[in-house]
């Protein structure tokens, strides 16, 4: 065994919070380890947000000659993967490697040490058979990996996780996909747009399951349109493979030459030693407080800590943690007006809770609707108008608790409504405002008005 390395803090995992965090650690002279297994930026940057949303963004351009082509005169595409895969591999992950990344943090100041950490005492980890001795403590951004389902034959398959689909450079003919979430919805759309032909199979009974179920109708029946066959509430029994994969629900037989898997994420906690320092490594999530400290010596951030699976919730943790490392009174933690987007057509942004979500917590419920195709702007445009805004309210506060808004530039025009939510801003105080017109945003005014508070 090497000699011990002292260290000041020491980030465990190096996602986008963790990366951030080590950064502004070591750029404050904070003397920082930064620990990392494989890419420094982690799932995000490499397989996850920048690759997916790069191939989204040339399904959508597809999409908008469709419309092109019945508001504006005759238009086509011909659609080829090699375009924006080759953006993925050479513009957004440099061939999955993280010199740049990883560039950055040491000039910002952090030791990067390569290999997989574990803690082995509070504030001490080992990689590779060296300790590091953080006097503060360890910060854990260890995230997630995709789920393994249980489902008889799936593991001797080669199907497709995102980790495999953002490197394909050969589109298959047909695609299943298993898992009807956001990782599911954007990249059936995205793919399906180029011309593959796509089933997606989901086990609850409906598309984005935690969202309102206006939305998971709206987005299946465009979705249907688009050509994408939905099949809900289905229990997959067996999964088979031979030059193509077979997929077995009760009477229900899918065919499709290549499977991805996209149900879910496990949490990269139970190798971590978590039982060397008094937690559960069983447990599903590392439980934090308002600073995000989760021990003796421990603070833990991003989709590990279970408030919600997003970089910006990740990257906005860090800044908590970074000030109570740094011996600052905040920011504290606050998670009533998280918002997330599902970059689909139509563009599915919320915010804080659902009408469900809220009738559970015992809230006194008040709903608002608006169609936003109904709204002038979603009259002016036409095809591609379809969506609506809902707003959830606490009648006895009389303040706004979530929102949704799915349609065009929905994931941009629920900011809004997160402002009212995170700032509590009375739903009166909002309906005041100047809304210019034609927007999207004036259809906000029908749902305030619908919303009566
Ligand atoms: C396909 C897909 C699309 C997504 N799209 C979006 C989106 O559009 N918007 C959005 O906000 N979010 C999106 N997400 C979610 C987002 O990627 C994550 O929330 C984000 O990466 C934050 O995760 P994290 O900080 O917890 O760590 P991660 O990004 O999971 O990184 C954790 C890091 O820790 C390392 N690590 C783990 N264990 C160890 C160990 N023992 N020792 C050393 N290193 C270790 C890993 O190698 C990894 O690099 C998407 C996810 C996926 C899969
Ligand atoms: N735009 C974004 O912000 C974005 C995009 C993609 C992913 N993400 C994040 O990544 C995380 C993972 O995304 P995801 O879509 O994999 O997870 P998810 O947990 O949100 O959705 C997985 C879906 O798979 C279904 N499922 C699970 N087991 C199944 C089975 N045996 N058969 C059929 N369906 C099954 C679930 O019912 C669920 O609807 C999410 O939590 C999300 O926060 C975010």
């Amino acid at each position: 065994m090497s000699e011990p390395v002292a260290c000041e803090v020491i980030v465990l995992g190096l996602g986008p919070g963790g990366q951030m965090l080590a950064t502004k650690l070591a750029e404050a002279g904070v003397d920082t380890v930064g620990v990392e297994m494989h890419l420094v930026g982690g799932e995000c940057p490499f397989y996850g947000c920048t690759p997916t949303k790069l191939l989204i963004r040339a399904s959508h351009l597809i999409g908008a000659v469709g419309l092109a082509d019945r508001l504006a005169g005759p238009a086509t595409v011909t659609p080829e993967w090699s375009r924006p895969a080759s953006r993925v591999t050479e513009e957004a992950t440099k061939g999955w490697t993280d010199d740049a990344n990883a560039e950055a943090v040491q000039k910002a100041g952090v030791r990067l040490v390569r290999g997989h950490g574990r803690l082995t005492a509070p504030g001490v980890v080992e990689v590779d058979g060296v300790s590091y001795v953080a006097s503060q403590g360890v910060v854990l951004n260890t995230g997630t990996e995709p789920l393994v389902l249980p489902i008889d034959g799936l593991s001797d398959t080669p199907y497709w996780t995102n980790r495999d689909i953002v490197q394909v450079t050969e589109l298959p003919r047909s695609l299943a996909i298993i898992g009807g979430g956001p990782i599911g919805c954007e990249l059936a759309q995205a793919i399906s747009r180029f011309g593959v032909e796509v089933t997606i199979i989901e086990a609850a009974d409906r598309l984005l399951a935690v969202e309102e179920p206006e939305t998971s109708t709206l987005l299946t029946k465009i979705f249907e349109e688009q050509g994408i066959a939905v099949h809900t509430g289905v229990e997959i029994s067996r999964v088979s493979y031979d030059d193509g994969f077979t997929i077995t629900a009760g009477d229900l037989t899918i065919e499709a030459e290549r499977l991805l898997v996209a149900a879910g994420r496990s949490n990269n906690i139970t190798d971590i030693g978590l039982d060397a320092v008094g937690l559960d490594p069983e447990a599903p999530v590392v439980e934090t407080d308002e600073r995000m400290r989760a021990g003796d010596k421990l603070w833990a951030i991003g989709d590990i800590t279970g408030k919600g699976r997003f970089t910006h919730v990740s990257d906005y943790q860090a800044e908590v943690a970074l000030g109570d490392l740094l011996g600052e009174a905040g920011p504290l933690a606050d998670y009533r007006a998280v918002s997330r987007v599902t970059f689909t057509e139509p563009e599915v942004g919320s915010v804080g809770l659902t009408e469900e979500q809220a009738t559970k917590q015992g809230l006194d419920v008040r709903t608002g609707f608006a169609d936003i195709t109904e709204s002038a702007r979603g009259w002016l445009d036409g095809a591609g108008n379809e969506g609506h805004i809902k707003l959830v309210a606490d009648a006895s506060t009389g303040l706004l608790v979530g929102a949704t808004v799915a349609g065009p530039t929905g994931g941009d025009l629920i900011a809004l409504l997160t402002l009212a939510v995170h700032a509590k801003v009375p739903p009166a105080t909002v309906r005041r405002m100047h809304f210019a017109f034609p927007t999207y945003h004036g259809a906000v005014m029908t749902a305030l008005d619908d919303l009566g508070l």
